[in-house]
């Protein structure tokens, strides 16, 4: 059997960042360019954004059916997060996993935590940087899709966020796009690589060392 063929466990793939930092942005391109990447697609209550689509970027749901999914143990971890409420289903996630496929989560430091705690082996955390907070503010400005009320809230929260960079195995600055989106790539192609991951490297390496 060929080494590059070997079965390995899928990965849990976390991106966070302050609001506006560029999370979204990176999430997307790799969605795009890497075919054995799928979201984590949550559940929020928060209202949709124009260019969002229900069940692509997020499920929609009302306050309602969100405490009816907390109820029902639906979810992996949960927070509240800018007055509004957000989870990650755990369908479809525990058994994609197991055969290998990886997962990309768009989720904030609490739900990072969360998930490190229930899942650590399977988990890679990432924290991207804005170059600054001038150009933090110029970029929720230029996204255009939150009130001035929002967007003082999010810059607001920034450095509160920013201090929760420690909690993560790799901080990305994203100044340049294209070269942040090349960092991160590394650091996914990188971490498929790990041991720990390669299930079936037990019996490749008995394999080649018998006799
Ligand atoms: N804990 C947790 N956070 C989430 C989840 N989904 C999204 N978030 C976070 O909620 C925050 C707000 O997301 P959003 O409303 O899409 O605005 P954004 O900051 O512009 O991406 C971001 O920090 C997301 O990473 C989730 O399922 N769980
Ligand atoms: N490196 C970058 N340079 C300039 N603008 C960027 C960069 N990365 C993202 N943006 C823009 O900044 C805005 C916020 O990015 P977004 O991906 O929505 O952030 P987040 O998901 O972290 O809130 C968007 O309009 C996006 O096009």
């Amino acid at each position: 059997m060929a080494s590059d063929t070997l079965h390995r466990r899928g990965l849990m793939f976390i991106l966070s960042s302050p609001s506006g930092a560029g999370k979204t942005t990176i999430a997307r391109r790799l969605l795009a360019e890497d075919q054995e990447i799928a979201l984590s697609v949550s559940a929020t209550t928060r209202p949709m954004r124009p260019g969002e689509v229900d069940g692509k970027d997020y499920h929609f749901v009302s306050q309602d059916e969100f405490d009816r999914m907390v109820e029902a143990n639906a979810f992996f971890e949960w927070a509240h997060v800018f007055g509004h409420s957000y989870g990650t289903p755990k369908a479809h996630i525990r058994a994609g996993l197991k055969e290998g496929q990886d997962f990309l989560f768009d989720i904030d430091w609490q739900g990072t935590q969360q998930l490190h705690q229930k899942a650590q082996a399977d988990v890679v955390r990432v924290f991207i940087l804005p170059p600054s907070l001038d150009e933090l503010r110029r970029r929720l400005i230029g996204r255009a899709t939150d009130s001035a009320e929002v967007i003082a809230a999010r810059m607001a929260r920034a450095q509160a966020e920013i201090s929760h960079w420690d909690g993560y195995d790799y901080v990305v600055v994203n100044d340049d796009v294209e070269a942040c989106f090349t960092q991160v790539a590394e650091i996914l192609r990188a971490e498929r690589m790990r041991r720990t991951r390669q299930t079936g490297l037990i019996d490749f390496v008995r394999e080649l060392t018998r006799g």
